[in-house]
């Protein structure tokens, strides 16, 4: 009999470390409160996940990266749905929980969901994830990703999975004001670990040009129930 793979490696309780980290929940509060006093903040999630499956999840993205697994990500929706490469030039692919370390990560997002609707009560239906894979040159312009007034993605959460990023290796998270759009208020480097959480509709972010190969998970939780045909942001 062959047995399950989901989360056969990654038992949200396997390491003792991860299940009290997580079990403490203070990590919950300090999530709402940031997004609710700022609209973003950024944390080391390494603590949360372990580094057993952040390197899991980025061996399995280079994976991805040599078939033709990822595809060239669009902007927009429906019609409107374009490959501007002059927007954003990434390549993603949609994550499904199937693998161990997938079935991991969406046992932590999960938290996420059910932690912030109890403390926002952001009425957080679901959540959608895919990973990200920016090679040197590679950016996101200028966005938000939500449309204002249809609170479809509500929350959106990115985990960076690089090793040894340094100053040098550009592609940074460039995080702007929800009141302030002219003004950078924050930059992330996409270091393995680090996490950046903040309001879909509000604040607007871009990602500056990577000089190396950089991949990431981009998560976001939803208010609607049913997945409406979309593509893209
Ligand atoms: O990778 C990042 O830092 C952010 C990506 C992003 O903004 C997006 O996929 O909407
Ligand atoms: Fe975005």
């Amino acid at each position: 009999m062959t047995m399950p793979l989901l989360n056969a490696s990654f038992p949200r309780t396997g390491d003792p470390a991860v299940a009290q980290c997580q079990a403490g929940e203070t990590w919950l509060d300090t999530i709402a409160d940031d997004l609710c006093q700022h609209g973003w903040l950024t944390l080391d999630a390494t603590p949360l996940l372990g580094p057993e499956l952040l390197a899991e999840l980025h061996r399995e993205v280079e994976i991805l990266e040599k078939t033709a697994a990822m595809e060239r990500a669009g902007v927009g929706r429906g019609g409107d749905f374009t490959r501007d490469r002059s927007v954003r030039r990434d390549r993603i692919a949609w994550l499904n929980g199937e693998t161990a370390c997938q079935g991991a990560l969406f046992d932590f997002f999960e938290q996420v969901r059910v932690g912030l609707n109890r403390r926002l009560f952001l009425g957080l239906q679901r959540f959608e994830a895919h990973y990200a894979s920016y090679q040197p040159g590679d950016f996101y312009r200028r966005h938000v990703d939500s449309f204002q007034g249809r609170a479809s993605r509500v929350v959106s959460l990115v985990m960076y999975l690089n090793e040894d990023w340094g100053p040098a290796d550009g592609g940074e998270l460039q995080v702007f004001g929800r009141n302030a759009p002219g003004t950078v208020c924050g930059r992330v480097f996409p270091e393995r670990g680090r996490m950046a959480v903040f309001m879909s509709e509000e604040v607007p972010h871009e990602v500056l040009p990577a000089a190396r190969s950089r991949h990431s998970i981009a998560c976001w939780f939803r208010q609607d129930v049913v997945p409406v045909p979309l593509t893209g942001v």
